[in-house]
């Protein structure tokens, strides 16, 4: 196996069941996924994109098929340890835990996936402030942020797990420009400095061009459409 291969669909199929109707979202789905990489998935609504994302992160598995993390089906891993230990998944609900404030969420997410740094909440407060929160809004209940910086706690909970595998569903959606901007250029250094892998859902033309490679799901194959030279 190639060793910079870290997420593999392998034959995958998926269906929703709509009263007696079976929709196919993922029909033989095959695509390997590298370290070191940025993706976007693009389409049209519907075309299943979150639903990749879903069996990406392991939040629902394949009816047929199977998806590799590093070589080894992520059901004989286990649903649960993997989304613990080896993937970060950003939701278009940020899935925030309501009442603690942003430091507290990320230190939280550190806890789960085992990360052990010392000074953990300074830990948390420098990724947070990186990404564009004040001292003041990082220790404020989570509840009274914007959604765009909620969206940006849900980063840096993501970011702090230090996994090699970040899923994000529409990361910059409810972002400024600028901020996105900032977020886009997170997501390139974690991919080109730090060796992980991004995948990312997007309606955004320009948040895909910013990516290394664009896939789009076409008759339920993810299909590479576009790869920038680097
Ligand atoms: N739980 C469900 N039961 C039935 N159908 C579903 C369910 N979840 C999603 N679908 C359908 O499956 C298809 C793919 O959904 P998905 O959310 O993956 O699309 P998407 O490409 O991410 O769309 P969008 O760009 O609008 O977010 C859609 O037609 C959707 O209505």
């Amino acid at each position: 196996m190639d060793e910079n291969v870290i997420l593999t669909f392998e034959h995958v199929d998926y269906y929703y069941q709509d009263g007696s109707r079976q929709v196919n979202i993922l029909k033989d789905a095959n695509y390997s996924f590298e370290k070191g990489k940025t993706y976007a998935i693009v389409g049209a609504s519907g075309s299943g994109k979150t639903t990749s994302l879903v069996l990406a992160g392991g939040l629902d598995k394949p009816k047929e098929g199977h998806i590799l993390y590093k070589g080894e089906d992520i059901a004989k891993i286990g649903f649960t340890k993997y989304r613990c230990l080896d993937v970060s998944i950003v939701f278009q609900s940020y899935n925030l835990i309501t009442y603690m404030n942003a430091v507290q969420n990320v230190v939280n997410a550190m806890d789960i996936a085992h990360i052990k740094v010392p000074h953990k909440n300074q830990y948390a407060l420098n990724i947070l402030k990186e990404l564009g929160l004040s001292e003041e809004e990082c220790k404020r209940d989570v509840r009274k942020l914007s959604g765009g910086q909620q969206q940006r706690v849900a980063i840096a909970r993501a970011m702090a797990k230090d996994v090699d595998l970040i899923l994000c569903d529409e990361p910059t959606g409810n972002l400024d420009p600028e901020t996105s901007q900032g977020i886009i250029q997170t997501f390139i250094d974690l991919a080109h400095l730090k060796n992980k892998c991004v995948i990312i859902v997007t309606h955004s033309k320009e948040f895909a061009n910013c990516m290394d490679i664009q896939l789009q799901i076409h008759q339920g194959k993810l299909e590479k459409i576009n790869e920038c030279s680097q």
